[in-house]
């Protein structure tokens, strides 16, 4: 589905007297129907990876393919399209059109793509029940919970039937109630084949997953796999790694 092979990434400043080289030769794959959460700490260069994969950037070196399709090769006029006919998008602050109802703001893809009012319905029925939706499609996001919007906003995501499905921080702005609501959401998704790519900094969060990246100082520095462990299993092995890796880090000052 997604290989990266060597994807490198350096920002410059505008003279290009200073650059700052946040990936160093990231190669890694994301399977058909999988779910990967990828970690590191803060200016890791998560957001940075997940961008390029988004096609809203460029790697400085190295190559992304989606179902064999290199990005790179994917112009610049059509990345728009691109993107919403290969990929959902879910963030942190959901991004919902508040002068547009709940409904309309779940269609706006499919809307922008132009694809008939009869399968907007139709992929509708499917799955506002299944998000809990159902009640509110005639309210406007203000008048919503947080955790209500961001279901909104994982409708709008997979409404298209994307290829592949990019979180990033989607729990961030909600409590942790909330934020498991939408995590068990995310793997109910997976379970029914939404192949996910999700960023995160949140131990929880990743436990959600089936596969965790650690990224550190530019590269992929470990991988977990979840296997038949439980969430709660999974969780304390990812934190128990995490402390791992920050008492190396101390070693090092
Ligand atoms: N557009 C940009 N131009 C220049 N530098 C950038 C740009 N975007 C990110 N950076 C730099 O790249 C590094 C990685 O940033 P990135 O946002 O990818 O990290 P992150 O792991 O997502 O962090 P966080 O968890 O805090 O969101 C940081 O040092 C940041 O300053």
């Amino acid at each position: 589905m997604l290989k990266l092979r060597n994807v490198e990434k350096t920002y410059y400043s505008m003279l290009k007297t200073r650059a700052e080289r946040v990936l160093k030769g990231i190669s890694f794959e994301v399977a058909d129907n999988e779910f990967v959460a990828i970690m590191g700490e803060s200016g890791a260069g998560k957001s940075t990876l997940l961008n390029l994969i988004a096609t809203l950037d460029d790697p400085t070196a190295g190559t992304i393919t989606l179902n064999g399709q290199d990005l790179n090769q994917v112009k610049e006029d059509e990345r728009a399209k691109f993107r919403r006919e290969h990929l959902g998008f879910i963030f942190q602050d959901f991004d919902l059109l508040d002068t547009f109802n709940v409904q309309d703001n779940i269609y706006l893809p499919l809307v922008l793509a132009k694809k008939p009012l009869s399968l907007m319905n139709t992929r509708l029925a499917e799955i506002a029940p299944k998000l809990g939706l159902s009640e509110v499609l005639n309210k406007h996001p203000y008048e919503l919970s947080g955790g209500q919007q961001q279901r909104v906003a994982a409708a709008r995501a997979i409404i298209t039937n994307p290829e592949l499905l990019l979180a990033d921080e989607p729990t961030g702005a909600l409590d942790s109630r909330t934020s498991a609501e939408l995590l068990n959401l995310l793997e109910e998704l997976n379970q029914a084949g939404q192949t996910t790519l999700m960023v995160t900094h949140s131990a929880v969060a990743a436990s959600h997953s089936k596969r965790v990246l650690f990224i550190r100082d530019g590269i992929i520095f470990h991988q977990l796999y979840r296997g038949n462990l439980t969430q709660l299993q999974f969780l304390t092995k990812i934190s128990e790694t995490l402390t791992a890796m920050l008492g190396e880090a101390d070693q090092h000052f």
